[in-house]
């Protein structure tokens, strides 16, 4: 397995290392709606963030604006110490979407290959490129499938060869939009497993989407949203204790009760 340790490196100066994204007064607008509205938060670096929150509460359009495929981005949105989208986090990032991106009449090991080609072009590269592929399907655990036809295989194991295609640059930010979706709990526990494998020996920083509420309590710490806000920022722990809580479940519920009951407030004073 490679190490490189990427991110989580404390700042020449001593100070706490820098975080891996910043967010300052981000609003995004789709259509004629400001779908995410004046966000400010910072993702940890080497840690797992989760963004959770329900159907349509603006994870993905976050995603795709940290990865810089967002249009009508304002505000200050920093990812790796450059702003989203800029051409040197090309190689840096992962972004996995949640339909599989990847070519049904082509073998599990046939797309990586492609990909690892694109990736990195050149006969110079072709041993990189070897021990990339071979290390990725590795990561995924997909090493009695290399041959198959990636259009004959099952939903879960499709996503794992997107995820896998996502990691062949040893990205340092690996951005998940709803991974685990449709996966068998056996399936959800082994990419977690990997999720905070790649946290913890490579220094991958993971912000990683779900609306399943028991996926809260693998992360380092969570992004609750709701209606294009950042209901919380705080680790599960965090969120149970100051909301009294049991399961993040419980607290997430009893924050969007709070924040209903604000707004119907401020709706009946206007
Ligand atoms: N092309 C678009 N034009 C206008 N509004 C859009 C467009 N795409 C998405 N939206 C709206 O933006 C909001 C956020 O959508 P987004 O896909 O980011 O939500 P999500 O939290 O990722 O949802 P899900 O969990 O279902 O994937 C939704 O209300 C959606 O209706």
């Amino acid at each position: 397995m490679m190490n490189s340790i990427h991110a989580g490196t404390p700042e020449p100066s001593g100070g706490p290392p820098a975080p891996a994204v910043e967010a300052r007064a981000l609003t995004v607008v789709r259509g004629d709606r400001s779908v995410l509205r004046d966000l400010c938060f910072s993702v940890e670096p080497g840690r797992i963030t989760g963004l959770l929150g329900p159907s349509g509460c603006g994870k993905s359009t976050l995603m795709r604006a940290v990865v810089g495929t967002q249009a009508k981005v304002t505000g200050t949105l920093d990812v790796l110490g450059h702003p989203a989208g800029h051409p040197a986090l090309r190689p840096r990032v992962g972004y996995v979407t949640q339909a599989p991106s990847i070519y049904t009449d082509l073998t599990v090991r046939q797309n990586l290959d492609y990909f690892a080609a694109v990736l990195q072009p050149g006969r110079r590269h072709r041993d990189a490129r070897r021990e990339a592929v071979t290390r990725t399907i590795d990561d995924v655990d997909l090493a009695s499938h290399t041959d198959v036809l990636a259009g004959t295989l099952s939903g879960g194991q499709l996503s794992r060869v997107s995820l896998a295609v996502a990691l062949l640059g040893t990205p340092e930010l690996l951005v998940l939009d709803e991974p685990t979706v449709g996966l068998d709990p056996v399936l959800r526990r082994d990419l977690w497993n990997l999720f905070h494998f790649l946290a913890a020996e490579r220094g991958t920083t993971v912000l990683v989407s779900s609306h399943v509420m028991d996926e809260a309590e693998r992360c380092h710490r969570l992004l609750l949203m709701r209606d294009g806000e950042i209901l919380a920022d705080d680790t599960p722990a965090g969120l149970r204790t100051r909301t009294g809580s049991d399961t993040v479940e419980a607290a997430f519920l009893r924050l969007v009760d709070q924040a209903s009951a604000t707004d119907t407030r401020q709706e009946t004073t206007r």
